[in-house]
């Protein structure tokens, strides 16, 4: 999806934008990694997790990863991990996921500017994939350490706003675990409502998601570098 020709007037406030923007673009630079919190405030953040429960009642939510453990072999069962549905953010009754869809590219984007010696990271981003929400039933679902762009399919940046709120991860577990490569410290994000994580989606951020044990939802986008991706494109 094109970020050139920003969705319809939102109603997010430039000034805070610039600011995330600054913020990301120096902690990607510095860590790979980057959290905020409260990024679109509690009335506009309950209105995104109204929609997405609403979507999940609905059912267009599909099996996700299959996650078929030694554990659960004998049983012949496999484990579900995440149920997951795609979404460009152009849906009847998304009005809210649109804006939060919104937010983060004109976050990125601006990231792109000038203002940032025109790139962040070295990367030129112009389009990205479409919002991925995911929600972890939470009877142990769980997703294994993995990469999220190994072999250089475009992906550089992978974006993932949280929904839960009261999320307590001694209870529910559900913690995000990156392994920074190179370093010898973990990144632990709690999935808490209203937060945003941006981090390098390629091998520099093995990540997996524990056991959950409370209903886990997120909303996942992932930008492309430009060059990557056509490169991937051409190679298909
Ligand atoms: O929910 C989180 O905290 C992160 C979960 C996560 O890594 N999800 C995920 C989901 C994916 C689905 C399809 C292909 C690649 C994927 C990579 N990662
Ligand atoms: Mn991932």
């Amino acid at each position: 999806i094109n970020l050139e020709n920003p969705m319809a007037s939102v109603d997010y406030d430039m000034n805070v934008v610039n600011e995330v923007s600054r913020i990301v673009v120096n902690d990607m630079n510095a860590y790979g990694i980057c959290v905020v919190d409260n990024f679109l405030g509690d009335a506009k953040g309950l209105a995104v997790l109204n929609e997405v429960l609403d979507m999940y009642q609905s059912g267009v939510f599909k099996d996700g990863q299959l996650v078929s453990s030694s554990a659960y072999r004998e049983r012949n069962q496999l484990i579900r991990s995440d149920r997951i549905t795609w979404l460009d953010g152009t849906e009847t009754k998304c009005h809210n996921i649109r804006n939060l869809i919104a937010k983060v590219d004109a976050v990125l984007t601006k990231a792109n500017t000038s203002a940032n010696n025109g790139q962040i990271g070295h990367h030129l981003i112009k389009s990205r994939s479409k919002a991925m929400v995911a929600c972890y039933p939470g009877n142990g679902t769980h997703y294994v350490k993995h990469v999220d762009n190994p072999n250089n399919d475009g992906r550089c940046i992978t974006a993932i706003y949280y929904l839960n709120r009261d999320w307590d991860v001694k209870k529910h577990g559900g913690l995000l675990r990156i392994f920074p490569k190179g370093l010898d410290h973990v990144a632990d994000i709690e999935p808490v409502f209203d937060r945003i994580l941006f981090f390098w989606s390629d091998r520099r951020n093995p990540h997996e998601v524990q056991p959950a044990h409370k209903t886990r939802y997120a909303i996942t986008l992932w930008y492309f570098d430009d060059e990557e991706r056509k490169k991937a494109l051409a190679n298909r």
